[in-house]
């Protein structure tokens, strides 16, 4: 058996989903910090559905987030990205994923405050720097010193995303293993 799906494990999973009582689990943090990777493993270890806000507004405008930049601007993406997550808000026993900006809107961060257990999932600037430079997706890292823009968004917003329940460092250790640790630090917040 291997470790991912032993016995201790999914005792604590277990445990953890009784502990949340449905309530969504949110992750936020900066791009590239694994929110989408790790969420996805998180909501399989809980057996929950994987929600990402990002995709969700993709969907919704049938564009992509670059499009809808270029196309509508930076104002109204925030607008759709904090109906989006209000709506993905009303649903139960979630694990949803947001866009690197979200948590940073006062309207946003306080519908998720009400209704979420929410986790910031914490990188430092060179770790972000290394994985964002691996896709070229990232509107507002097209600048002429995106490491300096990064390094900016992060003084910026570490003091807001501290403002959610936990930290959890993403590290470059395997995503399973940082979804474990999401786990277990929730099950220390809880109990
Ligand atoms: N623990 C990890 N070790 C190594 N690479 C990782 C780890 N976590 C995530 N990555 C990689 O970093 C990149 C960014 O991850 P991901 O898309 O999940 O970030 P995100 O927080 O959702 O970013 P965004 O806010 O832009 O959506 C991906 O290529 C992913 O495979
Ligand atoms: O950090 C941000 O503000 C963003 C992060 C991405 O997830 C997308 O939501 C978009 O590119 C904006
Ligand atoms: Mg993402």
């Amino acid at each position: 058996m291997s470790k991912t799906d032993s016995p201790a494990r999914s005792a604590r999973a277990k445990a953890l989903t009784e502990r949340l009582g449905g309530r969504p689990l949110i992750l936020v943090g900066m791009m590239g910090a694994g929110k989408t990777t790790v969420g996805r493993r998180l909501a399989a270890r809980l057996g929950r559905r994987f929600l990402d806000s990002d995709e969700e507004i993709e969907k919704a405008a049938q564009m992509t987030i670059p499009e809808i930049f270029a196309q509508r601007g930076e104002p109204e993406f925030r607008a759709g990205e904090t109906r989006v997550i209000s709506r993905l808000l009303k649903e139960n026993d979630i694990v949803l994923a947001t866009g690197g900006g979200a948590f940073v809107n006062p309207e946003t961060r306080a519908l998720v405050k009400s209704s979420a257990v929410s986790v910031w999932l914490k990188a430092d600037l060179d770790v972000l720097f290394e994985r964002v430079s691996r896709r070229s997706n990232r509107p507002l890292l097209k600048t002429a010193d995106p490491k300096g823009t990064l390094e900016k968004l992060i003084a910026d917003r570490y003091p807001i995303y501290a403002e959610a329940d936990i930290t959890v460092l993403s590290r470059d250790v395997p995503q399973d293993s940082v979804a474990a640790d999401v786990i277990s630090a929730l099950l220390h917040h809880l109990r």
